[in-house]
């Protein structure tokens, strides 16, 4: 097992330049893949989630040519993949498993679909029940509702389709990529409550620079027109990513800053910018410019405790909120999280996981179904603790944090790479002993 030992640093101050934004990378890839025309991709995130589905989609027939170090030209297939036959592997990529699954599921071909073991352990049910009531011909190769998946040839018929949209709303965004592609036009109708909503806003928004427009009506249905090819916006520059600024954020709510990062701000339309709420809500000082954040510490005490604690609704930014939890023990009081049930299935099952490790640390912490209650110890963090990260980038870079308060031992920093490979050298640039 490979380590990363974190001294104490006592002050996080200077600028970040973010990488590009993982929802917005693999949204673009495939849209522009599926496109007519071709597409020059700048700022394209360099990660093992965009790996995967950069991989795939040249398995599926489609022209990739990188042009520059963080730039691509994608030649688009027309709404028709020329490769009907693929095995496809899809690591632990949500964004590119979920709607390669819809995508292809219309293409009339024979498809395979696995990715690494916990993959198979992340649900898809809900997404193949919806693909089944439009015809789709799915079959589970090991357990029922579970990857790995095979996709058969099948006629697609689209109508109505109920989806569940309690678990991920990646299964409702697959859907809305995929079904413009179907002949005739469909309607989603949403059961219970969607999760996650402002990444289906990402997809809505997406498809539209694509010339798609999807009509919705609350968050409960959604008519997407059949028959439609999504046309090359031409040239697009993937903003940064907005759940690996909270890390920089709150290190510079936390520890003094200012911190700064550019490639997100005020404009931006990925939802996880809303973290820098709640980091107001902390008592962090924020400011804003269309494509910045910055934010400091509200001033010193001598328990090292600057912030305060919240008690937050998670369930629009299930990403950064995890950046909250470790952020929770330089707070004074104790701080609830909730609503992150979708966290139990995401790269591991987080709530358990952050519960053990801040316990580690010295924090109280109560967890639910759908909660977390962090309460930081008074006295100092643990030093020198040994934190697991459970191959979860986000674990990782969260207890990170950490080192702001007490030297601690990150297992596996590698694990960063599925969507930040340099994190731990950016942290570093920007935290001083
Ligand atoms: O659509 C997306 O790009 C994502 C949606 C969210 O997943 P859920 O909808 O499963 O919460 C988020 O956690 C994930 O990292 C990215
Ligand atoms: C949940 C995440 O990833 P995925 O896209 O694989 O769902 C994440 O990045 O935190």
């Amino acid at each position: 097992m490979e380590w990363l030992d974190l001294p104490l640093v006592r002050c996080a101050a200077g600028k970040v330049r973010l990488p590009g934004s993982k929802s917005i990378s693999n949204r673009v890839l495939l849209l522009s893949a599926l496109a007519e025309g071709t597409t020059t991709i700048s700022n394209l995130l360099e990660s093992d989630d965009t790996g995967r589905m950069l991989d795939a989609l040249k398995m599926l027939g489609v022209a990739v040519t990188r042009t520059d170090e963080d730039q691509y030209l994608i030649t688009g297939c027309s709404g028709r993949f020329s490769v009907k036959e693929a095995d496809l592997f899809l690591g632990n990529a949500g964004t590119a498993f979920r709607p390669l699954t819809a995508v292809l599921s219309l293409m009339h071909g024979h498809y395979h679909l696995s990715g690494v073991p916990r993959m198979h352990e992340r649900p898809i049910g809900d997404l193949v029940d919806a693909l089944r009531q439009v015809g789709a011909v799915i079959t589970y190769l090991e357990r029922e509702h579970f990857p790995p998946l095979e996709i058969h040839p099948a006629a697609i018929h689209p109508a109505d389709i109920l989806i569940n949209g309690n678990i991920s709303s990646q299964f409702l965004s697959g859907l809305l990529m995929a079904l413009p592609l179907a002949g005739e036009p469909a309607t989603i109708i949403v059961n219970g409550t969607l999760i996650s909503q402002p990444y289906v806003t990402l997809t809505i928004a997406q498809m539209a620079y694509f010339g798609v427009q999807v009509e919705r009506e609350s968050w409960l249905r959604f008519i997407v027109p059949g028959n439609q090819i999504y046309h090359s916006p031409g040239k697009i520059v993937v903003e940064g990513d907005a759940s690996s600024a909270s890390y920089f954020l709150a290190a510079g709510a936390i520890a003094g800053g200012p911190v700064r990062v550019d490639g997100v701000g005020r404009d931006s339309c990925q939802g996880d910018i809303r973290f820098v709420e709640a980091l107001e809500a902390m008592g962090a000082c924020i400011k804003m410019g269309s494509d910045w954040i910055e934010s400091s510490a509200p001033g010193c005490r001598s328990d090292g405790k600057v912030l305060k604690a919240i008690d937050f609704d998670c369930n629009h930014i299930p990403d950064a909120a995890m950046t909250l939890a470790t952020t929770a023990l330089f707070a004074q009081g104790t701080t609830t999280l909730r609503n992150i049930a979708s966290w139990r299935v995401k790269e591991t099952d987080r709530i358990t996981a952050m519960s053990t490790e801040l316990r580690k640390l010295g924090a109280q912490v109560e967890s639910g179904d759908d909660f977390l209650r962090i309460t930081p110890p008074d006295d100092p963090l643990v030093a020198n603790t040994v934190i697991d990260t459970y191959d979860d980038h986000r674990m990782a870079m969260c207890f990170s944090l950490i080192s702001l308060g007490t030297p601690v031992r990150i297992n596996d920093p590698h694990c960063v790479a599925k969507t930040f490979p340099d994190y731990f050298e950016k942290f570093t640039a920007i935290t001083h002993q």
